[in-house]
Parts: C-alpha cells; structure tokens; sequence
C-alpha cells in the first residue's frame, strides 16, 4: 500500500469488503520523529559556527545516514514524505510545520514557526519562504474536500518583517469558486500585527490532467 492510498483511508482489500484488521503505516510510528530530528538538524546547521574537525565529523555522520537511506529509495507514488497527512506538516521539511487549530472545509486557523532555516537577514524570515508557507496552506485547503486543484498564481504582500523563531498565526479562507477556479486568502500574524497576506488562484485539474 502506497502512503497516499493510507494518507486517504483507502482500504487495500476496498472500501466495501470486510475489514482485515489495522493498516501498516508508511514509515512506521517514527516517521514523523525522524523528519522533526531532520528539521532540528536544518536550524542547527543554519545557526553553527563549529570547529573544521567537528565539520568533518558531521559531515561523514550525514553522509552514513544518506548511504543507509538511499537503497530505500521509491517512485513518487510510493514516497512517505509529503503524503502522511496524519503528520506534522504531512512529515516533510520544505515547508515549516504548520500545525491546525480550527479547521473545515472552507477555513483554516492554526500555528507556525519559521525555524532559523528559514532565515533571510537580520532576523527576518526570507522572502521565499512566506509563499512557500502560504502555497502549502492554501493548497490545502483548495483540495480539501474537493478535486485536485494547482496554484495558478499566488500574490504576496509583505507588510513588515516575519520574525524568525517566533509562533505565528495563519489565518486563510476560501473565498469564492468559479467553475473550476478557486479563489484564497490568508493573512499571517505576529501578535496582533499582519506581516503578510497573499491571495491565490487555484485551478481544479481535468481528469488526466498532470
Ligand atoms: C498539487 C497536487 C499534489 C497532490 C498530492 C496529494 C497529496 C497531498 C495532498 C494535498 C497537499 C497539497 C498541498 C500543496 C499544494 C501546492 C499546490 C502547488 O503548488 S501546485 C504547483 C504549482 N502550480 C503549477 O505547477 C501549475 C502550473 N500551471 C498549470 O498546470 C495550468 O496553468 C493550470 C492547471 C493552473 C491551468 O491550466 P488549464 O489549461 O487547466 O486551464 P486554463 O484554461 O489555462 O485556466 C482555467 C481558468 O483559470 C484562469 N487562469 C489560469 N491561470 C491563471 C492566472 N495565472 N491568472 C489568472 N487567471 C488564470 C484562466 O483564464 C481560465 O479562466 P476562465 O475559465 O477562462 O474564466
């Protein structure tokens, strides 16, 4: 069974046969601890200064890990990272973790924090990585419930800077859906301050459609 089939409650023997018992889970119970220890690496790595020894030492244990991993390597059907909706940030670290609070069909409200990865200059989280945010959020929130859909365009205003390291709200709604077109916003908060809004055209896919 394919993480996308699990991340769907898509049943191997059908949805209409009997039950034959729990699912295995893609990548096991640990999945999502061994993309958080992924994530700490990034915000380490960003933010050390170490000796070359120690360079070289991390750079020998990384390249253990990639060896011992890359034999499992599957096609993109297959791939755990991205599909595991049933974890934080669907178990992936383009993106920073978003993590719901309230959510339906038509909203989401929930929490992020930009980890020191994510750092642009000066305390400042890069410019990049905001749309990157609201590209996930929204995205999802498009295709919740509803037929696949992909980003036709996504306008981004930067109102002041997003700090790094700090928790923040994002707010997005769907606004109006025309055809196949859907229209999103969704704003991000630091404290009671907006430090940028975006809003985005989501087009639903043709059957067949890539
Ligand atoms: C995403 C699927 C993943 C599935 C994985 C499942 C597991 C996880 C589940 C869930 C998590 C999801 C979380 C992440 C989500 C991230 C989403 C992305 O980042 S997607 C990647 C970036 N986007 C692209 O690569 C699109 C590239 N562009 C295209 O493919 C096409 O241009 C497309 C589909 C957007 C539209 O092309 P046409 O040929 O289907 O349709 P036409 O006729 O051109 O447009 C339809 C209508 O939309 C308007 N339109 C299209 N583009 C527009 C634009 N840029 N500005 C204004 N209007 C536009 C047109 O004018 C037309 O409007 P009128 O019907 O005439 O009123």
């Amino acid at each position: 069974m394919t993480a996308r089939e699990w991340a769907g409650r898509v049943h191997p023997a059908g949805p209409w046969e009997p039950d034959p018992g729990p699912m295995p889970v893609p990548g096991g119970a640990g999945f999502g601890d061994m993309i958080d220890a992924l994530r700490e690496l990034q915000d380490t790595i960003t933010g050390a200064a170490p000796p070359p020894h120690l360079v070289e030492q991390a750079t020998r244990a990384l390249r253990e890990v990639s060896a011992a991993l890359k034999p499992h390597t599957v096609p993109e059907r297959e791939q755990i990272t991205g599909h595991r909706m049933d974890l934080r940030g669907r178990g992936q670290t383009m993106a920073p973790a978003f993590v719901p609070d309230e959510w339906d069909d038509s909203r989401v409200s929930g929490r992020v924090t930009f980890g020191r990865h994510y750092l642009g200059g000066n305390g400042a989280v890069h410019g990049g990585a905001v749309p990157l945010l609201f590209d996930e959020v929204l995205g999802r929130l498009a295709n919740s419930g509803r037929r696949v859909s992909r980003t036709a365009y996504l306008h981004v205003n930067f109102r002041r800077i997003t700090p790094v390291g700090v928790e923040l709200r994002l707010d997005a709604k769907f606004e109006r859906e025309e055809g196949r077109k859907r229209f999103l916003t969704a704003a991000l908060y630091d404290g009671g301050h907006v430090t940028a809004d975006a809003e985005g055209l989501f087009v639903a896919l043709r059957p067949g459609q890539p």
